[in-house]
Formats: C-alpha cells, structure tokens, sequence
C-alpha cells in the first residue's frame, strides 16, 4: 500500500471490565471498501465509533490523512457515519434533514437547499424532499440518511451495519447503490457487518475480528480461500476443517493419515513429520462420485450419507456425515436433478487435493 489514508495504530478501547479492542493496527489506502466483520461483541462498533470520535480509545492513535486525529472532537473529523437504527430527525422534512449538517456548517439556505436536492436525487429519491420523515420506508429513510451522510462530501463515510434492519429484497438493492455510491464517489467506506454475504460482495478488504484482535485482513478470495487460522475458517462457514497426522512430504504436497484415510494438502506450512496438522476444503470444492464409480487417482475418497439440502435459488448446500461422523457441506449448482438425494442416502465425496488449504499452525 503506498501511504494509507487511515491509520490505527495500536488502538485500544478497555471500558471498565471488558477489553474490547486489544491493540488493533490498520491500515487503509484513500477509496479502499474495507468492511469490519466478526462475531457480536468482537469489537467492531467499537473501532468504528473510535475512528468516528464518538468512543475515546485507552490507548493508540487514529491517523487520518497523515493528521493525528485521536484528541479531535468527532464533528471536526469530516467522519459521517450512517447507522443501523435510522437516526433521523422526524419533526424535519426529507430535505431538512438532509441539509441538517449544512445548516450546522453555516452554509446558504439556497446553497442548502440545492445540494440537499441534489443527494436525493443520487440515493434515488428526488422529489421527495418536502415529505415527512414518516412518509418514507425503511429502505427510503436509509437513503436519506446515506444523502445526509455524504452532503458535506466526506472523505471517509463510516457506515454500522446500515442495512440490517431492512428486508432481504431491500438489502441486496441498497447494497447495489452503495457499491455504486462508492465507485462514482472513489472515497473511503468503512462498513461494520455480521453478514459475510454483505462484506463479499462489497468490500475490496474484509477484516475479520474476534475478540477484539484482527485475526485477518485481506480481499475477500484470499481470506475465504486461505484463512489464517481455524477461527477464521469457522467464520467464513463454508467449509469443512479435517486433520491427520503428517507422514511424509513430497511433490509439493504434505501427506497425512487422516481418519477418513490417507490425503494430501499444498505444502505452504512448516510441519514435521508425525505432527498433527489441520486443513479445510470449501464447499464448492467437493464434489460427489457417481454411484460405483471410484475417485481418480491420488484423489480422496470419503463415503458417507446425507443428512440435509439447503436451496438458496441456483445453489444448493448438501450437509453430509461421513462414516467416520464428520459433517462434510458441499456446494453445488441446482440442476434439478438430484431428486433421489433424500436425507439416509449414502454418497461417496471426493476432491482434488491441490484446492485445500493447511491452517498455518499460529
Ligand atoms: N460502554 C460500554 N461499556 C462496557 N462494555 C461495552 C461498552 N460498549 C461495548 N461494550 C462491550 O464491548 C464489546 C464490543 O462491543 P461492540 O459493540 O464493539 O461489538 P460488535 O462487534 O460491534 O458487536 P455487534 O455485532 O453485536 O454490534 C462487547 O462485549 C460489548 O458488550
């Protein structure tokens, strides 16, 4: 990265009797989509509201454009953040409240008036502006705080879980207009969310959080595909975690005895031989044999049966337990033809060993 935009340097937030944020260090390049997820009660608020000056850190700095912003008061911050619960003014009108920070910024009532006008008219709600707060749905009022949000035209817009208290068809609209928002506005976004889903489709860097530490930060291919360690591999779901015990390595790959027989994984970490080492495989890899045909050579074969479908429109999830009661997922197109896959078939799984991914033994 050439000089980041934000910086957290050694950012610490201990309330009294919990440590929320442990020593936190990121950086984030100017026009970066970084979205902060984790489990609830990992601290992703929290780091937020620390970047916004909203909380006050225990400890480290808040870098903003080369200039130390921990002691800066939040409204001199040009840091707007946009809220899960719509904190809108309901006795303002639509376009009030968008003018809101205008106002307070001292700007012209006409100067006010066009720019509030022209916000609602890039989040889609032109003409709109002389309505009531409690005239507009929930995915409207978003908008409007989204306008209100970017009018004085920020270089960071800070956004906490802004879509979760909408519907999933509104969810997955106002997160199109956001990617979009960010490609024609080119600044930074840093968004707090529990959804994976959400945090894929929009972030260029997701940063996964437990516990108040970054356990991981990285495009979204790279953490779903490499994650550091099992908590990550936990996190991101979709993914079956087995173990064995290393025997050998040779061509580039680590060799193990594993419960569901003898497999191999990339060699990218330092283990020795008789170690006990841990590898996931990702639901889109694993595939299912045809009935009496067997794995091609060098490939796993695991047999087991299944015990749930998920659909979720063109995929769908196949839970499966092998014989040696490990729960595999795999993930596949729907093609509509797999009627006979009823819970209590048995299924024979297989994958090409180059696809999974040891867990750095940190
Ligand atoms: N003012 C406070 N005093 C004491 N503890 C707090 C305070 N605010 C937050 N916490 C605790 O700090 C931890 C982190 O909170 P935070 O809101 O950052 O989590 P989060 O990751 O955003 O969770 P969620 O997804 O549930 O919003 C939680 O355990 C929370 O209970």
């Amino acid at each position: 990265m050439t000089e980041p935009y934000v910086r957290l340097e050694a950012l610490d937030m201990a309330y009294p009797g919990h440590h929320a944020v442990k020593s936190l260090n990121l950086d984030i390049a100017a026009g970066e989509f970084i979205a902060l997820m984790g489990p609830s009660g990992c601290g992703k608020s929290t780091t937020l509201r620390m970047i916004a000056g909203l909380d006050k850190p225990t400890g480290g700095r808040i870098l903003i454009g080369g200039r130390d912003m921990t002691e800066v008061p939040a409204e001199e911050r040009g840091t707007p953040m946009v809220w899960q619960s719509l904190a809108l003014f309901p006795f303002l009108s639509v376009e009030d409240n968008v003018a809101f920070p205008l106002k307070m910024r001292g700007e012209s009532p006409n100067a006010r008036r066009r720019l509030a006008n022209d916000w609602l008219d890039r989040v889609g709600l032109g003409g709109m502006g002389k309505r009531d707060i409690s005239q507009l749905s929930g995915g409207q009022r978003q908008r409007v705080a989204i306008a209100r949000a970017l009018v004085t035209q920020p270089s960071i817009l800070l956004l906490d879980e802004p879509l979760s208290a909408l519907d999933a068809h509104l969810r997955v609209h106002l997160q199109t207009e956001l990617a979009r928002l960010h490609r024609e506005l080119k600044i930074t976004f840093i968004y707090v969310t529990h959804s994976q889903s959400e945090a894929f489709a929009l972030a260029d860097r997701v940063v996964v959080m437990a516990d108040g530490i970054v356990q991981q930060a990285g495009p979204p291919r790279d953490v779903y595909r490499a994650p550091v360690n099992a908590f990550v591999a936990g996190f991101m779901g979709m993914n079956t975690r087995l173990e064995g015990t290393v025997t050998g390595r040779a061509d580039g790959m680590i060799w193990l005895d594993c419960a569901e027989g003898r497999m191999a994984v990339p060699d990218t970490v330092p283990v020795a031989v008789g170690a006990v080492q841990s590898f996931v495989i990702g639901a889109d890899r694993l595939r299912l044999l045809a009935e009496g045909m067997a794995a091609p050579v060098g490939q796993p074969q695991v047999s087991g049966k299944v015990v749930g479908m998920e659909f979720v429109g063109s995929t769908q999830t196949i839970f499966i337990e092998s014989d040696t009661g490990r729960d595999f997922r795999l993930q596949r197109l729907d093609l509509g033809d797999d009627a006979t896959l009823t819970p209590g078939t048995p299924v024979t799984l297989t994958w090409d060993p180059r696809h999974a991914w040891a867990l750095p033994n940190t």
